[in-house]
This record gives structure tokens, C-alpha cells and sequence, in this order.
């Protein structure tokens, strides 16, 4: 049999505040298969950034499975935390893209030295480094740092980073977040390209209906509770 892209099932999550204990996600599924593109809505707080951190190792969830290229973690397994922690961070060195809010860049390295650095990493060729960075309208910044550039154009070099590692899943929360319309539609343009030409799986949090509208898949986390 082959397995999907990502399927995860009865994932909960809740934190803290003070004594309370805050409910964000409750029972929560999804299954991705590869070339789909799946949009997360829901209002500021409901969960988003906590769903694509789970789905890419980084926050845990308190119970639920998450299956992804072939891996598996349940939160039921006996497996040492050190163990499962190593196996995800492979899967983001190799195969998952994530482009957070912030964008993660090192603040040593020049633009094109961090998409360089990425597409090492991910056993790829450093050949078109340069053009992502040109693709994404910020080839001339190839030299700056990314304190000498704005949160925007930072942005749109953590894009250029995943999208040299040519990985088969892409977790991006709000990549367009900082960016004018104009700008944000061409980015967004070159992330949908990328996911097609490649078929990888997109998932994508955002608060815009209209890019939503543009995925295969729409889940909505704005029916939990208030928080
Ligand atoms: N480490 C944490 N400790 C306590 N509460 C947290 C923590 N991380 C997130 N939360 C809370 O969990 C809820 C979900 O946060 P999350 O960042 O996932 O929402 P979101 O839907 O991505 O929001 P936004 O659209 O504003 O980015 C919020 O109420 C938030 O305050």
C-alpha cells in the first residue's frame, strides 16, 4: 500500500493560562495526498500556527497520530522524545518546507548564502539559488543581509529557501503576511506554480477567502472555542 502525503487523526491540543486549561485544537483529522493544497482559515487564535507547528514536529500534541512521508508518530508510541525529535527534524531538513510568520533566516548569512545553505541541507543543487531569489522579485538583495532588508523581502527569502530544497510538503503560515497586494499575488503565483510543477502537498494558513478559494482542500478551525 501506499501511504498518503500527511494524514493526521484525533489530534488535541490544549495550553495553559494560569489554572485554565485553553482547548485549541479537539479531535482534529486531515489527509493530504501528494499535488494537494489544503487552506487553513479561521479567526487569530484559533489554531493555525499550533496545527502546522504539530505537522512539522516543532509543538506536540497531546494525543492524536500524524503520519507523513512514510513516518509515524502517536502519541501513544513508547518511542524516547529524543528519538521522534530526530526523525523530524530529517523530515524538515529533507522534506518538509516551512515558511513561519517570522521568517527563520541566519542572521551571518547574505539572502542567497541562507537559500544556498537550505538547498544543501536538502541534498539539492545550489544552481538555482539565484534565480528563486530572482523569481521572487529580490535577486538584487542577494548580498544584503537579512537585517539590511525589510520583514517582507525576509520573507520572501524564507520562500526562496524552501522552494530550492524542493521539498514534497510545504507548511506555510501567512507567507504573504507582510507583503503589498501586488507583490503577495506574484509570490503567491510562484508557490501554487511550484506545488503543481512539483505535485507536491501545500498547506497553507491564511486569512484571505479569495487564496482559500484557490486550494483543493478548506479547513476551517474557526469552530472551536473562544479563547
Ligand atoms: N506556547 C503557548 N502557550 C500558551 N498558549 C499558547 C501558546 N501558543 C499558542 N497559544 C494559544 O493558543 C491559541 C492558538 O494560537 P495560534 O498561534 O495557533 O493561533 P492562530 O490561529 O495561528 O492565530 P493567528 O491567526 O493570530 O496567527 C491562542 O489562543 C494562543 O494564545
Amino acid at each position: 500500500m501506499v501511504d498518503s502525503l500527511l494524514s493526521a487523526r484525533g489530534l488535541n491540543k490544549q495550553f495553559q493560562s494560569g489554572d485554565e486549561p485553553v482547548p485549541v485544537l479537539v479531535d482534529l483529522s486531515l489527509h493530504l495526498e501528494a499535488g494537494e493544497s489544503l487552506a487553513l482559515t479561521g479567526r487569530s487564535g484559533s489554531g493555525k500556527s499550533t496545527l502546522l507547528n504539530i505537522l512539522c514536529g516543532l509543538e506536540k500534541p497531546d494525543a492524536g497520530v500524524v503520519q507523513v512521508l512514510g513516518e509515524t508518530f502517536d502519541t501513544r508510541s513508547t518511542e524516547a522524545g529524543s528519538k521522534a525529535d530526530a526523525r523530524w527534524g530529517d523530515l524538515r531538513r529533507q522534506q518538509i518546507g516551512v515558511v513561519f510568520q517570522e521568517a527563520n533566516l541566519m542572521p551571518a548569512l547574505s539572502l542567497l548564502d541562507n537559500v544556498r545553505f537550505r538547498a544543501r541541507l536538502a541534498g539539492q543543487s545550489e544552481d538555482g539559488c539565484q534565480d528563486w531569489l530572482e523569481r521572487l522579485g529580490i535577486g538584487e538583495l542577494a548580498d544584503r543581509f537579512p537585517d539590511q532588508v525589510s520583514g517582507g523581502q525576509r520573507q520572501r527569502a524564507a520562500l526562496a529557501m524552501v522552494f530550492a530544497m524542493k521539498p514534497a510538503l510545504i507548511l506555510a503560515d501567512e507567507p504573504t503576511g507582510s507583503l503589498d497586494r501586488h507583490t503577495a499575488e506574484a509570490v503567491i503565483g510562484q508557490l501554487f506554480e511550484l506545488q503543481t510543477r512539483h505535485g507536491c502537498g501545500l498547506i497553507l494558513a491564511t486569512h484571505d477567502p479569495e487564496l482559500a478559494s484557490r486550494c483543493s482542500q478548506h479547513l476551517d478551525l474557526a469552530h472551536l472555542p473562544e479563547t
